[in-house]
C-alpha cells in the first residue's frame, strides 16, 4: 500500500490572510463573502481571518506578499477579478497577478491559494460569484484548508 499524504478540510485553529481587490467590486465582495462563509464553516474561527483590500488585481501579488512576510498565518488566499475589456489590458493585469502569485507560492513555507476569476464577460464573472456556477472564493478557502493540512504533514 503506498502512504497517501492529503490534508483534511478541518480548519479549526487555523489563522487566514485575504487579500482581495476592490475593482470589480460587485464581484470580490461576493467571492470574499464565499470565503470568509468557507473558511468559518470548515472550523476558523472569525477573529482568526485578516482581510486586507488592494486597488486591483495588479497589486494582488504585492499585498499577498506582505501577508506572508508578518508570519502570522497558516495560509494566504488571493481574491479578484479581472475581465476581458476591449484592448489588451486583461492580459497584462490577469498575467501578472497570476505570475506574481505563483512565484510567491513557490517561494512561501505557507500555501498560497489563487480566487482571481479571469473571465471574458461580466456574465461569466457573476456566474463564478455565487450564482451559477458556485463561489470561487469558497472553492479556495477550502483547498486553502486542505493545504494548510497537507503542509503540516510535509
Ligand atoms: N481592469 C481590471 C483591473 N485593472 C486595474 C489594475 O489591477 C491596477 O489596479 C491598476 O493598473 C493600477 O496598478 N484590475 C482588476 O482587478 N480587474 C480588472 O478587470
Ligand atoms: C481587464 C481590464 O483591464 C479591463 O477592465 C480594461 O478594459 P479596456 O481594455 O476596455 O480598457
Amino acid at each position: 500500500m503506498p502512504n497517501v499524504l492529503e490534508g483534511n478540510l478541518n480548519g479549526a485553529g487555523h489563522k487566514y490572510g485575504i487579500v482581495v481587490s476592490r475593482f470589480n467590486d460587485f464581484i470580490t465582495g461576493r467571492l470574499m463573502d464565499g470565503a470568509v462563509d468557507g473558511l468559518v464553516r470548515h472550523g476558523v474561527q472569525d477573529g482568526d481571518i485578516d482581510v486586507l483590500r488592494v486597488p486591483g488585481a495588479f497589486e494582488i501579488p504585492m499585498g499577498a506578499r506582505k501577508l506572508v512576510a508578518r508570519n502570522k498565518y497558516d495560509g494566504v488566499i488571493c481574491l479578484g477579478a479581472v475581465i476581458r475589456g476591449a484592448t489588451p489590458h486583461f492580459d497584462f493585469v490577469a498575467g501578472e497577478a497570476s505570475k506574481g502569485v505563483g512565484a510567491l507560492a513557490m517561494e512561501a513555507d505557507i500555501p498560497v491559494l489563487f480566487g482571481v476569476l479571469t473571465t471574458n464577460t461580466i456574465e461569466q464573472a457573476v456566474e463564478r460569484a455565487g450564482v451559477k456556477s458556485g463561489n470561487k472564493g469558497w472553492e479556495t478557502a477550502v483547498a486553502a484548508i486542505e493545504m494548510v493540512n497537507l503542509y503540516r504533514q510535509l
